[in-house]
Formats: C-alpha cells, structure tokens, sequence
C-alpha cells in the first residue's frame, strides 16, 4: 500500500460522514488485509459479499463454483504459470504469468459457463473470471444506498478495471444520479477519468487538505 494512502481513506471517510465504502473483486479478508487497521464498509467478490457501515454482514446465495473446476483444472494442470483463485461466489482464472495461454484460457471458461448455468464471464486486467450472475459491483453500490449513511447522498465511483463498469453504469443510472471516474486509460462508460492510481491519490489529498 502507497504511504498516507489509509490515512487519507481515514480522514475521507470522516470528511464523508462515514460514507466511504470498498467495492471490490476480491474477498473482504484480503481487503481488510491491506487496508489494516482500517475496516471501512466493504463489498467483496463483485457484491457476493459485503459488510455495511454498521458492522453487519451479508453473504447472497450464489451457486458452488467448484461445478467449474473440471473445465478449468486441466488447462491449469498443463500450464505452470496459469492460477486459479478459488472465491465464495467467483472464480478467477490468472493469465499474468502465462500471458501466452489468454486465448485458452478465454475458451476454457466460454466452454465452463456453456455447461454450467448461474455463472456470467467477466474479463479483468490479465484475469478472466466467473461470477455469479446477477450480482455485480453496481448491485452492491446500490445494496449500500438503500442504508445510512449512504442514503440521499450522491455516489461518486472510482474504478480502473473493466469490472468496474457495473459500478460506473449504476452509479450514472437514473437510480444512483452519481458520477463514475475511471482511473488510467482504456474504453470505459464513466463520465470522469484520472490519469493514474497515483492521482486519485493526489485528488484525495487535495480534498482532505
Ligand atoms: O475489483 P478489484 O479490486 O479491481 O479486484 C479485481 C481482482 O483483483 C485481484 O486480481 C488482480 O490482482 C492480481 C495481483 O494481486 C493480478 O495478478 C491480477 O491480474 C489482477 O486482476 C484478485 O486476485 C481477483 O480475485 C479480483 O477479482
């Protein structure tokens, strides 16, 4: 983590009264991991999972992704470098260190959800992956604007991957009335970009000053 980076996210989320929130890919434990000893609000594994302001957990059904495994377990097996992420809801398939393999690994996982229901494909930065269907980043977003204290403010959504254009399409619906800043280059739906992580950082520190 970038020095000041949770100080800034503290001092944010004091500034926004609290409604400050992660929506993420990745499990809440990783989350809290890296945000130490910070735990803000926070929605895991594309929505599957999310804590509100006020301590509570949810967890949404979500079909087992180990019916997935067979498809995607011998691709791995011949390929060292590919990873597979085992999650509550999604599973992602790493090409970062196998760059040679996205196209089979693309086949692989269209092959997977063909003969599997209930799972959607959702490509990220070097990774595809498959999530629950249904649930995604903007159902999440619009999960925490339905309670305090979110509720009645206007979202404002940064993201720099493609997984995050659930999130800005939500939050610039009709419903969220919000802004989305897609952060680095890259197609996106947002309204707003930012260079770089490292100016979003900057525009934080901007704000908090
Ligand atoms: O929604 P995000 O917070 O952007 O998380 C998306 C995925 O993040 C993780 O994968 C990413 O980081 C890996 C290194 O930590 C990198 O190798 C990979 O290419 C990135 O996509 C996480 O492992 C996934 O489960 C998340 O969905």
């Amino acid at each position: 983590m970038p020095p000041d980076l949770i100080t800034h996210l503290q001092r944010l989320q004091h500034a926004a009264d609290g409604a400050l929130a992660i929506v993420t890919g990745r499990p809440l434990e990783e989350i809290d991991h890296f945000l130490a000893p910070l735990r803000l609000p926070a929605a895991g594994v594309h929505g599957v999972e999310r804590r509100s302001a006020d301590g509570r957990l949810t967890y949404l059904p979500v079909p087992a992704v180990e019916r997935l495994l067979p498809y995607l377990s011998p691709l791995v097996s011949r390929h060292p470098g590919l990873l597979l992420e085992v999650k509550r809801g999604a599973l992602a398939l790493h090409y970062r260190r196998a760059p040679e393999c996205e196209h089979a690994c693309l086949l692989a996982m269209t092959e997977a959800l063909l003969q599997e229901q209930g799972f959607v494909m959702l490509r990220g930065k070097m990774v595809v992956e498959a999530k629950a269907a249904d649930i995604s980043k903007g159902s999440a977003i619009a999960a925490f604007m339905q309670e305090a204290p979110f509720a009645g403010r206007r979202p404002v959504f940064i993201g720099d991957d493609i997984t995050d254009e659930a999130g800005f399409a939500w939050v610039q619906s009709a419903q969220g009335g919000g802004l989305g800043i897609k952060v680095g280059p890259g197609d996106s739906q947002a309204h707003a970009r930012l260079a770089s992580a490292a100016a979003v950082r900057a525009m934080l520190a901007l704000i908090m000053q």
